[in-house]
């Protein structure tokens, strides 16, 4: 931060500074266990030799780490093995970095803590915050846990924020620690500054974040922390593809919900997973902030409202020439009554429709996509590159080479985005492996499913009798 030349009493908080000397302390292990804080170990690295050094004392796998501009899952690397190494480092390249132990952790938590200029501490309550894809979704205020953990949670965030006494630590601090399944606590990462965790603060507290940082840095009294609602969920954002109207959506769904605060942005340009915005459920009960915001967060989920006929499998094909094979899915979707939409996507003929389609499945509430294609068949590989959505490929079978090619140009992806590929011209498959992943939430397509199986067996055990009792030249004339 810049020289402020200072006209008045009001102290200014060398916000800069400050969060350097914490950034440097804090990567420190010794720094705060010398002061007796459960931290995840970590430790200042400069070069792959101190990496592999740390690999020795600390196990694999590790997390390597940017010091400065890390969130929201950038600036990171998992460090699989010693033989990940270099190519972790070099994806990080040129950046000050350090090490962090691996921690398997049941539920993460965090607390904002506020630090006045005389060393007053105040803790906010303690949350959950339950990340996807390493970028923060959903603070759940308060977290569901017992008295007692929350209360050591408050006590660890106090103490790690008072580890920094004599450092000018003063304002807001964003404390995040894992719990184990020990219910242990341990501090995972500081951030000396409001933080995502602390924007539930807003409707959710008599003082905001926000108030008591200002308070804190101009040398005010400290505002109250606690709760003013039952509970408050604050659910995050994040850019659909580069669509505007797409990302818009739980922003369109909450305008009607009472309860909902709403706040956009206004960045200038949406990108696929950048946080645009974030939504604060309030109500006088946790159970009831949940259930509203799933309202905006689940619409297809039987605890909304919504219609029970919103799509969930969204069937793609190349051509109209490829429905005759792609009606079995069909078929067998509706044999489960599970909603779906079938169009035409063809990665060739039309490739921007392609590119707003696999942006906007999953903001529209498909959770699977089952895709055909003949032919250089690129629809179900570029699919999957576009959307974090399950994608299940059909290869169509054409008049020359028999759909193999269809069949290599589906299943043969590249690391890192996978196509389930099913058999060529197999479409009744394609539909049955839909529908067991979505049993993974839901049940009762798990008990229809092994009715399905069952149904099958009987088939066939029917042949067995029929043929032990025709034989078979009689069967065959059948
Ligand atoms: N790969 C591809 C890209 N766009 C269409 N196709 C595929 O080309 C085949 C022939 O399409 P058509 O019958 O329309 O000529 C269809 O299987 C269709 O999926």
């Amino acid at each position: 931060m810049a020289e402020i030349e200072q006209t008045t009493n009001i102290p200014i908080y060398p916000s800069a500074k400050t969060v350097r000397i914490i950034q440097d302390k804090f990567v420190q292990k010794e720094f705060l266990i010398s002061k007796d804080i459960d931290v995840v170990p970590s430790r200042s690295v400069q070069c792959v030799e101190d990496v592999v050094k740390l690999g020795e004392e600390f196990g694999y796998p590790m997390m390597l780490k940017a010091k400065k501009l890390a969130y929201d899952g950038r600036g990171n690397s998992v460090v699989e093995s010693a033989a990940d190494v270099r190519i972790a480092f070099d994806s990080l390249g040129g950046r000050d970095l350090y090490v962090e132990k691996w921690f398997q952790y049941t539920m993460e938590l965090a607390v904002m803590v506020v630090r006045a200029i005389d060393g007053t501490i105040r803790t906010y309550p303690v949350v959950e915050t339950i990340q996807k894809d390493n970028i923060c979704h959903t603070v759940i205020a308060p977290a569901r846990i017992p008295a007692e953990v929350a209360e050591r949670a408050q006590a660890l965030a106090a103490d790690a924020i008072r580890a920094f006494d004599g450092c000018g630590a003063v304002g807001v601090f964003g404390v995040e620690m894992f719990v184990d399944k020990d219910m242990a606590l341990v501090v995972n990462e500081i951030a000396p500054r409001p933080h995502n965790s602390g924007h539930y603060t807003i409707e959710a507290c008599y003082t905001s974040q926000f108030e008591n940082h200002l308070r804190a840095v101009l040398g005010l009294p400290l505002g109250d922390c606690s709760l003013k609602v039952g509970g408050a969920v604050m659910v995050n954002i994040l850019g659909s593809g580069t669509s505007l109207d797409a990302t818009w959506q739980p922003f369109a769904r909450a305008l009607s919900l009472n309860g909902a605060s709403l706040h956009w942005y206004g960045k200038s340009a949406v990108k696929q997973g950048r946080k645009m915005g974030h939504i604060t459920f309030t109500a006088a009960s946790l159970a009831t902030a949940l259930s509203i915001s799933e309202q905006v967060t689940q619409p297809n989920s039987e605890s909304s409202n919504s219609s029970d006929s919103q799509p969930v499998v969204g069937i793609i094909m190349g051509s109209d020439s490829d429905l005759p094979t792609m009606k079995a899915a069909a078929q067998i979707l509706e044999k489960f009554e599970v909603p779906f939409e079938v169009t035409i996507v063809s990665a060739h003929r039309t490739p921007a429709r392609l590119v707003e389609y696999g942006n906007t499945a999953r903001s529209r509430g498909l959770k699977v996509i089952i895709a055909a294609a003949g032919g250089a068949a690129h629809l179900p590989g570029m699919t999957a590159a576009l959307t974090p959505l399950p994608v299940i490929g059909v290869p169509i079978p054409l008049k020359y080479l028999d759909g193999v090619d269809s069949l290599y140009s589906i299943c043969q992806m590249p690391r890192g985005v996978p196509v389930a590929t099913v058999a060529i011209g197999n479409s009744t498959n394609a539909a049955l492996l839909a529908i067991r992943m979505l049993g993974v939430a839901d049940d009762s397509l798990n008990t229809r499913m092994e009715n399905y199986l069952r149904a099958s067996e009987q088939e066939v055990l029917g042949k067995v009798d029929k043929l032990r009792e025709i034989g078979w030249k009689a069967y065959g004339e059948n």
